[in-house]
């Protein structure tokens, strides 16, 4: 690369000196382009030096301190020099602007790899990973430095899936650590909350027993975190988020968990994430160091240098397995054979139409007729001073206390792979599960195809009224060719969805799904219930011919005596019954914490007062979040069927997820 190095090369302070990457930049040598990622302390933009592709992390720096943190990180940076770990290629130390130049890792961090992309790597793939990593961090051990913050969202991937690590935010030498801690002990015989806050680094669930019991940290802290990170990599699960009935109790996250319960469960009652397992091919040497790694004890910890000699030896067994197995013909998959079994549900007449798949149909046959762009959402803004909020989101859905699920839901992050646009959405079923389940497919793909044509306000709406006319088209097809044998039958479902575009959040409606808002600490509704006991909506019936009465305990509408008033299907009570939403839009800004959608099985018993004083002690995980609002629903007896997504719209911050 043809940078030169401007003399004389150090910082404004004059630590930090390199011989090789240049500290200060002329202006016109590089560019910033867009934001590709705003983390809690930093923003990180594609950029290019020198007419290289680069990324830069512009870290927020409003107090001394902060300026404090950079010369430190910068310094730290200016010594390493490893393949294993995301390389910087320049910095600027000067005021006003302070930035780091890093390559460009193409395929982005792990965690998103695994958990948006839904990689699933193969045994082989995990293992060159694992021993990358383990090389990076060796060479860190080897310098006498902590990195502190292990996990897959701090590890980057080149276009061949190498891993990097990066995010030295954190990072320190041994020795500091243990002269800080000391000191704090001393001083007032115990850690101050300060320190704590402080000193608890990394994320909640990817943190050794010893500095949630806040003790020490030392290099068997990153041991402790990257088996996490490696057994994560082997299930395709975040800790403790999954929810697979057969396993036993003990190593199961119980959804009520707090994070007080959950800290409590991994420092005192050995709680781990559920081990990756023999029948998804791992051998049983890289289960036992996994276990080894998350050790209780730090000094039974393997070191990196162990780690890389047991890595070794397993990739050499595998590659002369391999290579027996050219020989002899054998398939060394034979582990597939276990799990192809079940799928004999049991279908019932009309289930056997699968709404889903005729869902995804009707989206994808509208997609191949239009020519669609959503980017033209995006353009009235000033970007300048637009906020951008920065989201991460989860679900979870329960059947409840019934037999059968009728609620459905789509997560549809980056839709159109535009990152500043997002689209959730909840139906909720009745009479059966095909309207729901049909929509959960249809509703999204219309919704992608309307783009060009109208306003996100437009587009939700037209997207709503479609989804219905077409669903009741084709149960009405389905009718006439005597695939639905029940001619009364009038399956429905009402509807939530949430679409993101940028600064703006647009929430469409059309019965008791419900989704608000936590801005500020508070709880703002951004829908509104459609049940015949709303006197407004009650006379919206009526006029558009519609009956209502007072049936057992509520008003219901027609002879189906259905409390709700808009839903999707419902071919019996339509028009009255309309699916026309009612759409909100609000501006968000930084005090807007996070969005909950659900189905009326959580509203039903918990106020949305009570959801954000729930989520107030919850780690701070959206998935995590989602699964405790539904238990605590459950608990307290909801009946019915509960689906909850959360989305965080600001980054939480590692002293948040804690406290
Ligand atoms: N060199 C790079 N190439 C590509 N993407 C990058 C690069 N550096 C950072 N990113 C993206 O930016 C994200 C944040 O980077 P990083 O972890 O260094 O910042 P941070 O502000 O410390 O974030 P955090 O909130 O995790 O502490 C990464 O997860 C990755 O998606
Ligand atoms: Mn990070
Ligand atoms: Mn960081």
């Amino acid at each position: 690369m043809g940078l030169d190095i401007l003399e004389p090369n150090t910082c404004i302070r004059g630590c930090c000196t390199s011989k090789s990457i240049p500290l200060h930049l002329r202006p016109s040598s590089y560019t910033l382009h867009s934001p590709i990622a705003r983390g809690a302390e930093s923003v990180v933009y594609e950029a290019t030096l020198d007419g290289r592709k680069v990324a830069v992390k512009k870290p927020v720096l409003s107090t001394s301190e902060d300026l404090d943190k950079f010369h430190k990180e910068l310094q730290l940076l200016c010594k390493l020099d490893h393949p294993g770990l995301a390389t910087l290629v320049a910095a600027h130390a000067k005021p006003p602007n302070y930035m780091f130049f890093f390559e460009f890792y193409e395929s982005g961090n792990l965690a998103e790899k695994l958990h948006i992309e839904e990689w699933s790597p193969s045994i082989d793939q995990v293992l060159m990973i694992a021993a990358q990593l383990a090389k990076a961090l060796q060479y860190l051990h080897n310098l006498g430095i902590v990195h502190r913050d292990v996990k897959p969202a701090n590890v980057l991937l080149d276009r061949n899936l190498c891993p990097h690590l990066a995010d030295f935010g954190l990072a320190e030498y041994g020795e500091n650590l243990k002269g800080v801690s000391l000191e704090n002990w001393r001083s007032s015989g115990k850690p101050t909350g300060g320190f704590h806050k402080k000193n608890m680094v990394g994320t909640l669930i990817y943190m050794a027993p010893e500095i949630l019991k806040k003790e020490i940290h030392t290099e068997k802290s990153d041991v402790y975190s990257f088996g996490i990170s490696i057994n994560e990599l082997l299930t395709g699960v975040v800790p403790y988020t999954d929810l697979r009935a057969e396993a036993q109790a003990h190593t199961v996250l119980e959804m009520n968990y707090t994070e007080q319960q959950l800290t409590a469960a991994v420092v005192s009652g050995g709680l781990r994430p559920v081990l990756a397992n023999l029948e998804l091919g791992v051998p049983t040497s890289i289960l036992s160091l996994i276990q080894r790694c998350w050790d209780e004890n730090p000094h039974n910890r393997p070191s990196f240098s162990d780690i890389l000699l047991e890595l070794d030896l397993v990739l050499e067994q595998r590659k002369s397995m391999r290579e027996g197995d050219l020989f002899s013909g054998k398939s060394s998959v034979s582990y597939n054979e276990k799990v192809i079994n079940g799928g004999n549900s049991t279908h019932t007449y009309q289930e056997s139409i699968s709404w889903t798949a005729q869902g995804e149909h009707s989206s994808k046959k509208a997609s191949q007729s239009t020519d669609s762009d959503v980017r033209i959402w995006l353009e009235s803004e000033n970007d300048a001073l637009t906020y951008y909020p920065v989201l991460s989101w989860g679900s979870f859905a329960t059947c409840g206390r019934r037999e059968t699920m009728e609620d459905a839901h789509f997560l549809m992050p980056h839709m159109c792979n535009e990152k500043d646009i997002h689209v959730f959405g909840i139906f909720d079923g009745h009479r059966g599960s095909a309207a729901a389940e049909f929509s959960a497919r249809a509703l999204p793909g219309f919704l992608q195809n309307l783009g060009s044509t109208s306003s996100p306000t437009d587009a939700l709406l037209e997207a709503f009224v479609r989804t219905d006319a077409v669903f009741r088209n084709e149960l009405d097809s389905h009718r006439k060719s005597k695939r639905v044998l029940q001619k009364d039958w009038h399956p429905g479902c009402t509807a939530v969805a949430a679409l993101i575009v940028r600064n703006r959040l647009f929430v469409a409606n059309a019965g008791d799904c419900r989704a608000i808002l936590c801005r500020g600490g508070h709880p703002l509704a951004l829908s509104r219930d459609h049940v015949a006991s709303c006197l407004e909506e009650r006379e919206r019936v009526v006029s558009a011919g519609g009956q209502v009465k007072w049936q057992v305990d509520t008003w219901r509408v027609g002879p189906a005596a259905l409390q709700v008033t808009r839903s999707i299907g419902d071919d019996d009570l339509k028009p009255a019954v309309t699916a026309e939403p009612e759409i909100t839009e609000t501006i968000l800004s930084p005090q807007d914490e996070y969005l909950v959608m659900a189905s009326d099985g959580l509203w039903d018993v918990v106020s949305n007062a009570e959801v954000v004083s729930i989520i107030k002690d919850t780690v701070k995980e959206p998935a995590m979040c989602s699964k405790r609002l539904a238990t605590e629903a459950a608990e307290r007896g909801s009946k019915d069927n509960i689906t909850v997504i959360v989305v965080f719209l600001r980054p939480v911050s590692t002293a948040e997820r804690i406290y």
